[in-house]
């Protein structure tokens, strides 16, 4: 009998350890982000997440550059940041205006961020910029999926293109200071819905890239880090946008999923980062969405992670059947979509 009680005990303290021994060394290893000091160019940065992101990073130290096209909102946008940081006598702010779905934009910007970073690339470039224009599939005209494709994915592939091309020379790698370059994805990236179609397909080879990218910087050490966020509905300006035009299939679909504000977003990407994950979501259901799609992502947390698509396989068997039910009704209800009355 006592056997068996210590055979229990030894089992149960290793299995416990095993849980515990990520979240262990995850609290014990400090900061993984620590932007004080550093350079950092924000892309979409003149509202929604990226004006957060930009405001919570100068709160934190760093020198920020933000990009976008209209320039009297990226003015604005840079009186507010400089009012968030952390030591305005040291800390240094700058714009660039471009537009980042143009072949060239993104390598511009660089070339003009070096010049103004004194000759140095910045420690961290954060690609935030995007945009949606949802619709029904066969309603979308091939100009709409092009430039979805192009402000989504192609401001993400060419800004890689640009820095990676900086970062990994010979002469910059080897000398122990992280870079890290982070793509915004979204859940829709990885799990999409009715009416998304324009838009997710942009989302989803953003991963591709990274997981990607992720492999391949491992042939030049470990300076630079590579991850994706994934954020939910963030109520911003560009929500208010593509809801004027949304399907209302759409809109039904996604109402599970609770708008959070750009500040909420911006903190909680920002907190998975310090962590250190690669994937990072901002939300329980958004990990729960990310945890239908690692394919061959890098994971944050084995155990965590594992137990998570678990979860998630057996929550989608439900969820899914709920989605398809609901969009099979709303056919019913309203007959052949080309007779739904027209939004905008
Ligand atoms: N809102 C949401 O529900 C969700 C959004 N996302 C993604 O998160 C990111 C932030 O979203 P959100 O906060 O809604 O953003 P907003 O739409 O509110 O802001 C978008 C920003 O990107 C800039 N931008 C847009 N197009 C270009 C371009 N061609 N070149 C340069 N800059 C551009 C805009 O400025 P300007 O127009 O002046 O260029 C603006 O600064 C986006 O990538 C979005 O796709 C992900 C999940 C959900
Ligand atoms: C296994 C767990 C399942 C959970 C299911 C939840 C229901 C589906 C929600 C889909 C939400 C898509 C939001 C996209 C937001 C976005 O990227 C756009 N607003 C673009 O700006």
């Amino acid at each position: 009998m006592a056997d068996i009680i210590n055979y229990w005990t030894i089992a149960s303290i290793i299995v416990g350890l095993a849980v515990l021994l990520p979240f262990i060394m995850g609290f014990f290893s400090g900061n993984k982000f620590d932007v004080k000091g550093k350079t950092v160019l924000i892309t979409g940065a003149s509202e929604g997440m990226g004006k957060s992101v930009a405001k919570q990073l100068a709160q934190k130290g760093a020198n920020i550059i933000i990009v976008s096209r209209n320039v009297g909102r990226l003015e604005e946008a840079l009186a507010e940041v400089k009012a968030s940081a952390a030591d305005p006598s040291t800390q240094r702010f700058q714009y660039i205006s471009a537009d980042l779905s143009e072949p060239g934009g993104n390598a511009r910007v660089i070339a003009e961020a070096i010049a103004w970073n004194k000759g140095q690339a910045p420690d961290v470039v954060w690609c935030i910029a995007g945009a949606s224009i949802p619709g029904l599939f066969i309603e979308t005209s091939p100009e709409i999926m092009r430039q979805q494709m192009d402000v989504n994915f192609f401001s993400c592939n060419d800004m890689a293109h640009a820095i990676l091309n900086e970062w990994l020379q010979p002469a910059s790698i080897g000398k122990g200071s992280t870079r890290h370059l982070i793509f915004t994805s979204s859940v829709a990236g990885v799990y999409t819905v009715a009416g998304y179609a324009p838009y997710s397909p942009s989302k989803a080879a953003i991963k591709s890239l990274s997981d990607t990218l992720v492999q391949e910087m491992l042939l030049y050490g470990d300076d630079v880090k590579i991850h994706t966020v994934f954020p939910g509905s963030i109520s911003s300006p560009g929500l208010e946008r593509e809801n004027k035009t949304k399907p209302e299939i759409t809109l039904i679909l996604e109402e599970a999923d609770k708008n959070y504000t750009p500040d909420e977003t911006a903190a909680s990407a920002i907190a998975g980062l310090e962590r250190g994950d690669y994937l990072v979501a901002v939300s329980f259901l958004g990990s729960l969405m990310r945890a239908t799609a690692w394919g061959s992502s890098q994971k944050n947390n084995y155990l965590v992670d594992t137990a998570m698509t678990w979860l998630a396989s057996i929550v989608n068997i439900f969820v899914g059947m709920d989605l398809d039910s609901k969009v099979k009704a709303y056919g019913k209800k309203h007959g052949h979509p080309s007779t739904y009355p027209k939004k905008a």
